[in-house]
């Protein structure tokens, strides 16, 4: 870096200070006034202007309209999250920038999470609290709330990435039957909790689970449509907290309004937020949370700063400790 400061511009406010410390010691940085709106969108393009480096997370657009308003200043991006599905990489690419991500240090926040939104699916605790408050707790009745247990059960997982070994390693605790897999290759990874490598229609098929944890890329742009709801049981359980743009919304709502499954778990959907009316969260077998699996406040303090990172080790010509 030389005398002057680079700029950098970050697109929110309420980042945890520890990463954005680290930056300010370095560079000159203006920050996004509002912790809970992304920067507009003809805010963004005006003040990436002449920055050396941006700061950003995964509700901010990153294409080639805003690297042209960025101008040939812009030496690096990084983004607050391990998805990219917001940026068009070869675009980044094209122009020699380089391009910082947040993987590894919110794998296990986003496996817990994933967990946690699998049994809250299948045991139907959000239903569950609210027969409590309309008053449809009668008595303890054998069949009432019941759902499916996770012992003895099939699980298939939609992309054994990082991710997606950390939730069959914890799944593999409540002793499933098999724990089955799609992949590009064999996973070595997936020997300790015995994962089995299958096409992914036998992975509908069997699953009394659904797992998915894949990238958002455009091979598995709504890859979950009318025929793949079609092949899973109709008990299964579908959990997704990937990126909504893997599911055909549409297709899912009808898979759960007919029974074509049973119920489903999202975290993540089209669009985010939800609308409060849409009709996904009028539905019992559904439920929906705020794209919040890596939210640990520790995660996020380590995304942080792992993006600070990425920003200062570029300015300074060294190989960014995350780069895509
Ligand atoms: O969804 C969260 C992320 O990609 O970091």
């Amino acid at each position: 870096m030389g005398k002057e400061k680079p700029q950098v511009y970050v697109t929110r406010a309420g980042c945890p200070t520890k990463g954005i410390d680290l930056l300010k010691q370095k560079c000159d940085v203006e920050i996004w006034s509002k912790p809970l709106e992304p920067v507009p969108r003809e805010e963004l393009l005006k003040k990436v202007k002449g920055k050396d480096a941006l700061f950003c997370l995964l509700t901010d657009k990153i294409d080639k309209e805003l690297l042209e308003s960025a101008g040939p200043s812009l030496k690096v991006i990084a983004t607050m999250s391990t998805g990219y599905d917001h940026i068009d990489v070869p675009e980044v690419k094209k122009r020699g920038i380089k391009l910082g991500y947040t993987p590894d240090v919110l794998t296990d926040a986003v496996a817990e999470l994933t967990v946690g939104l699998l049994l809250a699916t299948s045991r139907r605790l959000f239903e569950a609290h609210q027969e409590i408050l309309n008053g449809g707790w009668g008595s303890w009745s054998p069949l009432w709330m019941c759902g499916p247990g996770l012992a003895t059960s099939t699980v298939g997982i939609v992309g054994l990435g990082r991710i997606g070994i950390e939730v069959a390693k914890r799944l593999h605790t409540f002793n499933p039957s098999q724990i089955l897999y799609t992949s590009r290759s064999d996973k070595p990874e997936a020997k300790p909790f015995g994962g089995i490598r299958v096409p992914l229609d036998e992975l509908l098929a069997q699953s009394d689970f659904i797992v998915v944890t894949c990238a958002l890329t455009p091979e598995t742009k709504e890859m979950f449509n009318d025929e793949t709801f079609a092949k899973m049981k109709s008990s299964a359980i579908f959990v997704n907290t990937s990126r909504g743009g893997v599911v055909d919304q549409p297709a899912l709502q009808r898979a759960l309004e007919s029974g074509k499954i049973a119920a489903a778990g999202l975290d993540v959907m089209t669009p985010e937020p939800l609308p409060p009316d849409h009709p996904l969260l009028q539905l019992k077998n559904c439920v929906i949370i705020p794209h919040i699996g890596s939210a640990t406040t520790k995660t996020r303090e380590d995304m942080c700063i792992l993006t600070a990172k990425n920003i200062i080790a570029a300015l300074q010509g060294e190989p960014l400790p995350a780069e895509l």
